[in-house]
């Protein structure tokens, strides 16, 4: 078994390298059975509160080493080191400072083992600056909750400050586990009852019949899992489909649809007829669909290699009752699964994904029927890539409107977009629009 602060340093690298993703690699860790089933915990906490912490830590790690002269793997322990001292009550500073100096030494021997051990003594010893002194509000907010100064500008000017300060707090918090229950298979009640069999304890969605939020256990290698009775999928992005709301006999294109998380819904919400067409750009990622497909038993997705800016080469228009640009986006309303989004995004990679999802749209309207309906979705927080494309589409596409029945039948106050900025079901932050065509 591998020791537990060996496995969250390793992630910890990979992840602030930019080579990897959190969640995915934590799910790799778990998986291999290579820790421990009760070090999973412990495990999940250090991983994602180093990254989710990492600009409040360098904040105070500056007054002891030089940042720019300390090699990046000493500082990742020096960071995991920290961030158990200072924002985990439960384990004695003694035994964070052994487990750091022992990887340490493993790894650049004695004389990093006695740097490491200097530098952890030095701050037990002085104690941290107050984080309440810095004197710029934007600048206090952006340490505090460790978020780039860029983001934390983006979202006061497009928020305000109350409810920039709510966004950056909530996506410190630890994101829980939702699944989609696969009804093609069985009522929902039956699925249930099967997942407390194995002794997994799951809370209902309030208005998604399909959505569980789970509560105790581990669903990841569990024959359920593996059978296809269940899929993991954020509640939020669960809605996209109920939105969406294909009817059985439908014709349906999802364009941006790896890994098929909505394309699959789609289809179990089509209950296996009717007809859905899944683009995506990249070879690897319609593998990932294809594999999904298989698992749940689903029988009526055609999966295709094609850019989305394209699609009226491969597509006759006018052709879809439902067409769904679940937009590449900057995945700003993900940051609490993926916190390294948040370090790896500038502002100029915002304005190119703009320009990309306007692209994907003057294709895709093209091929949706009269009377068809369009949902477009993102993961992520900031206006030019949520409610001024909605504007855009309007502004373009005269014979489409906004469409608000679908989420007032939810009990959802909307004028055919809904904006999630936070929940209380710990669920992802969605923008979610519907249009309608004319007929
Ligand atoms: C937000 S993700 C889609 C998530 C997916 N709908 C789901 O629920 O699992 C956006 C997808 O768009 C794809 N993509 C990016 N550029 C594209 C393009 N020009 N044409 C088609 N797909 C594209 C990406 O590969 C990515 O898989």
């Amino acid at each position: 078994m591998k020791n537990v602060r060996k496995a969250a340093f390793e992630i910890v690298t990979k992840v602030l390298g930019g080579n990897g993703y959190s969640n995915l690699l934590l799910n790799q860790m778990i998986k291999s059975k290579e820790i421990d089933p009760v070090d999973v915990s412990l495990l999940t906490e250090i991983v994602y509160g180093t990254i989710q912490n990492k600009i409040t830590l360098d904040y105070y790690l500056k007054d002891f080493i030089d940042m720019k002269k300390t090699k990046g793997w000493v500082k990742n322990i020096l960071r995991i080191s920290l961030y158990q001292m200072h924002f985990l009550d439960k384990i004695p500073n003694h035994a964070i400072l052994n487990e750091a100096v022992t990887l340490a030494k493993d790894r650049g021997g004695k004389n990093s083992g006695n740097f490491v051990n200097a530098v952890l003594r030095n701050i037990s010893r002085k104690g941290l600056k107050s984080l309440d002194d810095i004197k710029d509000q934007t600048e206090r907010l952006s340490i505090q909750t460790s978020h780039p100064r860029w983001l934390v500008s983006l979202w006061l000017e497009q928020y305000g400050l109350d409810t920039t300060t709510k966004l950056c707090n909530a996506n410190n918090s630890r994101p829980s586990i939702h699944c989609r229950l696969n009804l093609t298979k069985d009522d929902s009640n039956s699925l249930i009852k099967k997942l407390e069999d194995q002794e997994i304890e799951v809370s209902r969605h309030p208005f998604i019949e399909e959505g569980v939020k789970i509560i105790k256990g581990n669903i990841i290698g569990t024959s359920l899992y593996t059978d296809g009775y269940l899929t993991i999928q954020d509640f939020s992005s669960m809605l996209v489909a109920k939105i969406l709301d294909p009817s059985e006999s439908d014709d349906v294109l999802d364009t941006c649809a790896a890994p098929g998380g909505k394309t699959t819904h789609i289809a179990e919400l089509m209950s296996n007829s009717g007809s859905v067409s899944a683009c995506d750009i990249y070879d690897h990622k319609i593998k990932l669909i294809d594999e999904h497909v298989d698992r749940l038993g689903l029988k009526q997705i055609k999966t295709y290699k094609q850019d989305a800016r394209e699609l009226t080469k491969e597509f006759k228009a006018g052709t879809f009752d439902r067409v769904l640009i679940d937009a590449p986006c900057s995945g700003l309303g993900v940051i609490k699964r993926k916190p390294e989004i948040k370090y790896h995004k500038s502002r100029k990679d915002l304005s190119q994904i703009v320009k990309l999802q306007k692209e994907i749209i003057d294709d895709a309207v093209k091929l949706l029927k009269p009377g068809g309906r369009l949902v477009y979705s993102t993961c992520t927080i900031n206006k030019r890539e949520n409610e001024d494309i909605v504007n855009y589409i309007l502004k373009n596409n005269s014979e489409l409107s906004l469409y608000s029945e679908p989420f007032k039948q939810f009990g959802l106050d909307s004028d055919g977009t809904l904006q999630i900025l936070d929940n209380d079901l710990g669920a992802d932050l969605f923008f979610i629009a519907c249009f309608r065509k004319q007929v």
